[in-house]
Formats: C-alpha cells, structure tokens, sequence
C-alpha cells in the first residue's frame, strides 16, 4: 500500500529548528510570544454555558446523537468505547517518558522536512511567526527506528504498547465509521473502500508547563486532514473547539471519555454537512498535558468526494474528489486554506479570516 510519507516528499515542511527545552524556561522567549494580531483571537472564551455533547456507545441512539453532534460541533466525546483504561494509560506513560527524555535523545529521532514519522514541533508552526508552547511525535508505521534510538534498550516494550494502542483504536475508529455513515444514510457497502484497509497516525503531544500562559499558544487553530481523529488527554483542560456563535469552548476532559472530531475528509465526503471542527490548545502554568491524537483517514491513495447519496439536483457536490496524501500536501502547502481549494463552489467564509467553517 502507498504510504501517506508520499506527501511530504513533495511538500517538504522546515520547523526543524532546535528548539530549547520548554521545561527549562522561566519566562517566555520573545519567539514564543503570541500577541493579540497572531492569537487570532484572544483567549478568553465565551461559551454560555455550552459544552461538547456526550455521547454513550452503548445507547441504542448512538448513531442519531453522533450524527446530530457532527453536524453542530464538529465534535464530541465518547463514553463505553470498550478501550480498556490501562490501555490509555500505558500509551500515556509512553509520552510521559518520551517528552521526559533529555533534549538531545529527542533530537535523535527527530522528523526530517520531508519525512513524517519522528520527533519535532507541531508541522504548522511553519504558518506561524511565533512558535507553539509544544512538542510532538507523530508514528505512522512502525516506530521501531525511532524507539531503538530513544530507548536503546527497551524500545520493544514501548513499540508493544504503540502496537496495541494502534490495533485498539483501528477497531473504534471503524466502528464509529460505520455510525457516522449510518447517520448520514449510508450502509458500508455504498461505501467501496470501507472494506479495506483505513489508514492512521498516531501523534503524542505535549504541553509543558508555562511561565506565561495567557501569552503563549500551545497548537494554533487548525482542523484535522482526516475523517476522524480520536483524542485522549490527559485529565489537564487546554483544548478547545471553535463554535459558530459561541466562540472558543473549552473541551473538558472526562475520565475515560475520548474526543472525537470530524476531521475535513469527512467534511468532503459529507458534503459540508458535517464541518470539521476548528481547535487549538491553551497552556497553564502549574501542569504538563499530554495527549494522543489517532488521526484516521481512508487509504492514502482512494479518491474520497461528496457521497452520491449527498449530491442531488438541489445539493450540487461542493468538493472535487481528492486522496488523502493529495490533501495532506495541500495542508502542507496551504495549511487552513487547503479545504478551499479543493471547493467546486465558492463558501461564504475562509478558516483563516474568519475563524469560520467552510462549508
Ligand atoms: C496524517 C497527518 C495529519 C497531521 C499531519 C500528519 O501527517 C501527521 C500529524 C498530524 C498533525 C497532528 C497535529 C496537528 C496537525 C495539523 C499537524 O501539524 O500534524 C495534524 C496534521 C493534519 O491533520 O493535517
Ligand atoms: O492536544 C490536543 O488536545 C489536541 C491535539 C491536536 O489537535 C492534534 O494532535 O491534532
Ligand atoms: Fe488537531
């Protein structure tokens, strides 16, 4: 199977600067200092009140309720999803000790511009003048290479947990999958490459403590270039998701609860029915976060586009069909833009003026 690095080969992305220990820091350098023009809003939110729906997979209206939290968030959190807690732990103890490493063991298994996989800041602090109050490891494959140079010795423990946490959710993610596409009125046969193997990324984030937080950005509005990503963070708030009307809306963690957000392919295959959700994460002064991304996606080279149930005489498509490895690299070329280039017919609003869907 082709595999997503396709697309960074094409569309190389330099942040490959060598960052200094976050952790050693007691006031914000100059270069991680967002101000109010690049904070694209300020920080505060104003939510009223409102909160990211939970849902039970469990109840028998899970495909309903996943539908109608898709097409007004863009998100929401899942209870009863079956992955055992030790699991999440064990993954989290994985980025615990990793983010612990010195600096120059990071550094060793560091992301190359054109690579994928590996150690580094965020891939859209290229967008950015200011750099995020961050660090990442993005997995897809296996991590052997880079676990052997982080861990000389025990890398097999730390790869078995990967492994396991990769498998786990492969199962979740098809699974509510299957119930989005219900949602939408579709069966998995209507769907020609649900059969097959979807592909994924597995990135650990985290967010040090800061000496400055209501300054500083820990990752930048974006949305995900996926169908779906399934996040689970650790019990310290941060994240965010943007709502039409209400503005920033922090996504409070939940014990065992994962998050899930519509990325922009299933944006694109929903015909705009169901918008990806814009987040970002804040930072604090007095605990780390943590949290790990299994960003899902169909195979790198299927042509994803608006589903013929979803186009008719009166819902033209609003997307040209495109792969995911072709729209990771618009992602990488055009970062919150890239969903408008791929639109057949023009949306109202932009990401990145209006902080607005398109759609
Ligand atoms: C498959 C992918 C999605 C992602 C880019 C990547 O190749 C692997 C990392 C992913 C991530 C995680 C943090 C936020 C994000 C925007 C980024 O910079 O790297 C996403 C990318 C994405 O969804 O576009
Ligand atoms: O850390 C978080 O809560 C969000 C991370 C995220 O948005 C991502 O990895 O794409
Ligand atoms: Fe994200």
């Amino acid at each position: 199977m082709p595999s997503l690095s396709e697309a960074y080969r094409t569309h190389p992305v330099h942040v490959q600067h060598k960052h200094p220990d976050l952790n050693s820091l007691q006031e914000l350098p100059e270069s991680y200092t967002w101000t109010h023009t690049n904070l694209d809003d300020d920080h505060t939110s104003n939510n009223c009140g409102e909160s990211v729906p939970v849902i039970d997979l469990n109840d028998p209206n899970a495909s309903k309720m996943i539908g109608h939290a898709c097409k007004t968030w863009g998100v929401y959190q899942v209870v009863n999803h079956s992955i055992p807690m030790k699991l999440l732990h064990d993954i989290q103890r994985v980025g615990e000790t990793l983010f612990s490493l010195p600096s120059h063991q990071k550094h060793k298994a560091a992301r190359s511009p054109d690579g994928v996989s590996g150690y580094g800041l965020a891939r859209i602090s290229c967008f950015f003048p200011k750099l995020m109050w961050s660090e990442g490891f993005t997995i897809i494959g296996s991590p052997l290479d880079h676990f052997r140079q982080l861990w000389p010795q025990e890398y097999h423990k730390y790869c078995d947990i990967v492994t396991q946490y990769d498998e786990t959710m492969k199962k979740l993610a098809r699974k509510l999958m299957w119930l989005t596409l219900d949602s939408l009125g579709i069966t998995k046969e209507e769907l020609k490459w649900f059969g097959s193997k979807t592909c994924a990324a597995l990135q650990l984030n985290s967010y040090p403590t800061c000496p400055d937080p209501d300054r500083a950005m820990g990752l930048a509005a974006h949305t995900d270039s996926t169908l779906l990503t399934i996040l689970h963070q650790n019990n310290i708030s941060g994240l965010q998701v943007h709502r039409k009307g209400a503005g920033w809306v922090t996504v409070q963690p939940i014990s065992g609860g994962l998050v899930v957000n519509v990325g922009d392919l299933l944006h694109i295959l929903s015909n705009g029915s169901y918008p990806s959700v814009l987040h970002r994460v804040m930072v604090n002064r007095v605990q780390q976060r943590l949290s790990v991304a299994y960003l899902c996606g169909p195979p790198p080279n299927v042509e994803i586009c608006p589903h013929p149930k979803l186009v008719g005489p009166n819902q033209p498509p609003l997307y040209r069909a495109v792969t995911w490895n072709e729209y990771l690299g618009a992602k990488a070329k055009h970062f919150n833009k890239a969903l408008s280039t791929v639109r057949l017919i023009s949306g109202l609003f932009d990401v990145n003026n209006n902080t607005e869907q398109v759609g």
